[in-house]
């Protein structure tokens, strides 16, 4: 296993593996404490090397498999295995599949939220395409002794992983980035770097509209004074598909990956995506599902699931770009969205018209923020949706959801523990009906659900 970083402490241990942990680590006990080893299976022996011994675990790193595991699969030929985003690339994709509804039953039996035993939990729905699904690439850029990457960062660390070949990404957003660091060194652009170059280039973003083809590049920058921008532009924009490039500037200080001021440099304003029956405007800055392919799938679950009827006034918070909510549009009499980002509540509404949709409308601000407002001024809905982060719920969002209490309810959560922590307090009016894991992301550790809440008859 030679791709594996070689710095760690020279002792081997033979360590066998009892199960996995939430990130898709192999855990065993080495002296009777718990050791994280990413890369090992359940049932598998392996040697490894402490990493970090923390006070109740170790932090392993996998040398070789001694005994492997029937649910090993080979991982993708040319790339380093430590990078993020293949954490269960050496899994049999059935296993996965099993691991994320496992993940589900071990949140909720870590956070009992009442009634947990009861829920149906169903298998997780598997995705289209297991390989090449990702819509957008967002990889840091680095030139060291003259020689540029573009990559991820292995986790935990300021290491650079040039990736010329990522297994997950769509093959027309990997070959633009491989095109754009070309172009990079061509025109020799300078480069980010926080010990010899304090502005430049730090990342490049390129997402791809699945149905229409279009691709839309964001070059953000550490300062905004950058040498020959528009000539960059220029280049970029006569590489096929490429229908729009925007310079986003950050600071050296900022530890979000996008900074304050994004402008346009060339082209179009929005690129277009197609879902269903609906199309839809993305401007840089607004989040879309990466897995456009697997989103219908998890659209059309959530609607399902939602039992919405024509006099219903819908709450789709978290809006987005206002998908969930269009799509809902033409089964309700009324769409109120909310989302924090200005660019995509404008997306929205673009979207609203584009859709011919006469009955949505959309709201710069926090969900926790705006439906108390809408409350206090005597909005009542039946139907809520919540698209959240990883965060999960505010708790001011959901005291207001149990006072408005409204009839049904869709959660549709990406993080299992912060879904199983809300479900403490929302089952205090709602029952868990279901809870239906999808597959968005492939190869990763990450969970994806869809779970129905029921107003319980008093
Ligand atoms: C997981 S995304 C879901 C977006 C949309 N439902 C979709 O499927 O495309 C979560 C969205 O919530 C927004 N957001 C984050 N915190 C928020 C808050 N407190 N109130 C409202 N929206 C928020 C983010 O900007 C992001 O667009």
């Amino acid at each position: 296993m030679k791709n594996y970083p070689q710095k760690f402490e020279k002792k081997e241990l033979m360590i066998t593996i009892n199960r996995m942990g939430i990130n898709g680590e192999g855990l065993g006990y080495y002296k009777k404490k718990i050791m994280f080893i990413p890369g090992a299976l359940p049932g598998e022996v392996v040697i490894a090397r402490i990493i970090k011994e923390n006070p109740r675990y170790i932090e392993g790193a996998l040398v070789r498999i001694k005994k492997a595991s029937p649910d090993r699969v080979k991982f993708p030929a040319g790339v380093d295995p430590t990078v993020g985003g293949l954490e269960l690339a050496h899994l049999d994709y059935a296993k996965q599949l099993k691991f994320k509804t496992d993940i589900i039953r071990e949140s909720l039996e870590k956070f009992h939220p009442r009634n947990y035993t009861k829920y149906k939990i169903k298998n997780t729905i598997p995705a289209p395409a297991q390989w090449h699904y990702r819509a957008k690439a967002s990889y840091q850029v680095e030139r060291r002794g003259g020689k540029l990457k573009l990559g991820l960062y292995r986790p935990n660390s300021h290491d650079l992983i040039d990736l010329p070949k990522m297994p997950t990404q769509s093959p027309l957003t990997q070959t633009i980035i491989r095109q754009i660091g070309a172009i990079i060194t061509d025109l020799d652009m300078p480069v980010f770097d926080i010990r010899t170059h304090p502005f430049g280039i730090k990342t490049v973003v390129v997402r791809e509209a699945f149905a229409t083809k279009e691709v839309q590049v964001t070059i953000i920058t550490v300062g905004n004074k950058i040498p020959q921008l528009k000539q960059f532009a220029e280049a970029i924009m006569k590489i096929e598909h490429v229908k729009s490039v925007f310079h986003n500037v950050t600071e050296i200080e900022n530890k979000k990956m996008w900074g304050y001021h994004t402008e346009k440099l060339l082209g179009q304003d929005k690129i277009t995506e197609k879902l269903l029956d609906k199309e839809f405007k993305l401007s840089p800055e607004a989040f879309f599902q990466l897995n456009p392919e697997q989103t219908k799938n998890l659209y059309e679950l959530a609607l399902k699931n939602l039992d919405l009827t024509p006099d219903d006034t819908l709450i789709d918070a978290y809006s987005g770009v206002g998908t969930i909510g269009i799509l809902a549009a033409d089964r309700v009499k009324k769409v109120i969205g909310m989302e924090t980002i200005p660019e995509a509540v404008e997306d929205a509404k673009q979207n609203v018209k584009l859709n011919n949709v006469k009955n949505a409308d959309y709201l710069v601000g926090k969900a926790e923020r705006i439906l108390p407002e809408l409350k206090e001024e005597g909005l009542n809905f039946d139907a809520l949706i919540v698209d959240p982060p990883r965060t999960g719920l505010d708790r001011q969002l959901i005291k207001t959801i149990l006072d408005v209490a409204p009839k049904t309810f869709v959660y549709i959560s990406c993080n299992p523990s912060t879904l199983a922590r809300d479900l403490v307090t929302l089952t205090d009016k709602y029952d868990v009906r279901l809870i239906q894991s999808i597959d968005m992301f492939p190869q990763t550790a990450r969970v994806e659900a869809v779970v129905k809440l029921v107003l319980r008859d008093k």
